[in-house]
């Protein structure tokens, strides 16, 4: 049963009826274009202090998501709680006060090219009608924030990139929001410059303990910063968990295409050549994470059972510190005895280990 408080606005606005502390708290969320299920029944939080990172492929639904958290769209059913109220039936008057309480961070950063970097960043706390002195104090202080105190006085034109987005996040962080929401923020960035504005959004969510939401199409973003992931398809949450987990053992066949350009894959011209039955090798794929990623798994491997193995590609990757390894190892024919033995002894040591085939000749 949902209580009331009173809003900013002094309007009736529903509390979460979880008594949810979750800075955002997602509840079957639904939103249909026509035939086109847009968010097809969307739950998920946020919790206070982390970052969580929601991923989707062109049309997935993110936008929509977006949209409805900050109050632009209404959902045909389903709850919106920010910080615990509800807000996906609030008229105009009455969202005012709670948007403010999410600060935005743009792909195409949204700067205003008439006004100056610092009548940028304290353009909210303008909006908000404070006065000018509190509001460039504020400036100031989010451009040190944001290492970019020497360019107060200088207009966006005569920015980099990378400058623009800073100032786009020192913006978003002017009037104190509870959630900062990054859509896209390093998509239009070259490498570099999207791993110094990730850093940004890193060192940021540690210091102040803010909580982030990033929206974006990149697995490398998500690996980046992200504590937790959430995949989302054709307007559903196909897949969440701690990134490195989703990363260490993907379930859905989207989160695998999505980690492809960033996970170890069988090199083309050796999986071209996999073949099923007899063949001079056997390909085995092994994923190992965490704990059993920590241990000496080959040598021991090459210590207890035997019949010769091959490395042949793969290699072991760093995720929120945790180790997490893909493998691809040649059993020659002369091992295939011993091939059941091997199989066993690594899923022992806790690795998932798939056959892929064969080959006829060495790869
Ligand atoms: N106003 C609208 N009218 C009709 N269809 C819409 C509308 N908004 C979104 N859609 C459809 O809903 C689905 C989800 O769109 P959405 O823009 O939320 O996806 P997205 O993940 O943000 O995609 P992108 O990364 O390309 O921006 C798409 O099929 C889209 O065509």
């Amino acid at each position: 049963m949902n209580q009331h408080v009173a809003a900013e606005a002094g309007d009736p606005v529903a509390i979460d009826p979880a008594g949810s502390i979750d800075v955002v708290r997602l509840v079957d969320l639904k939103r249909r274009f026509g035939a086109t299920a847009a968010l097809d029944g969307v739950s998920l939080t946020v919790k206070k202090g982390e970052i969580l990172g929601i991923i989707g492929r062109s049309g997935a639904g993110k936008s929509t998501l977006i949209r409805c958290l900050n109050g632009l769209e209404r959902p045909d059913s389903g709850e919106v709680f920010i910080e615990g109220r509800e807000i996906s039936r609030l008229g105009e008057r009455e969202l005012q006060p709670l948007r403010r309480r999410i600060g935005m961070v743009f792909q195409h950063f949204n700067l205003l090219s008439a006004k100056t970097v610092e009548d940028n960043v304290a353009l909210p706390l303008k909006i908000e009608g404070r006065p000018r002195a509190e509001r460039m104090a504020r400036a100031t202080e989010l451009l040190q924030l944001v290492g970019l105190s020497e360019k107060a006085k200088a207009y966006p034109a005569s920015l980099s990139g990378g400058q623009k987005q800073r100032v786009g996040i020192a913006r978003a962080l002017a009037a104190r929001p509870a959630l900062l929401l990054s859509d896209e923020a390093t998509s239009a960035l070259d490498p570099e410059t999207t791993r110094s504005i990730l850093a940004l959004l890193k060192d940021i969510n540690s210091r102040l303990g803010l909580t982030i939401l990033l929206i974006t199409h990149e697995m490398e973003v998500i690996r980046s910063i992200a504590d937790r992931v959430a995949v989302i398809d054709a307007g559903r949450i196909v897949e969440e968990g701690a990134v490195w987990q989703v990363f260490a053992n993907p379930k859905s066949e989207i989160t695998r295409s999505l980690l492809g350009g960033i996970r170890p894959q069988l090199p083309p011209g050796i999986a071209s050549q996999l073949a099923a039955g007899e063949g001079a090798e056997t390909i085995l794929r092994i994923d190992v994470a965490g704990e059993a990623a920590r241990g000496p798994l080959l040598s021991d491997l090459s210590a207890t059972v035997p019949g010769p193995f091959r490395l042949v590609h793969g290699g072991v990757d760093h995720v929120q510190q945790q180790p997490v390894g893909t493998l691809f190892l040649a059993i020659p024919r002369a091992g295939a005895a011993q091939l059941a033995q091997k199989i066993s002894f690594l899923k022992d040591r806790g690795a998932r280990v798939e056959v892929l085939g064969h080959v006829a000749g060495p790869v």
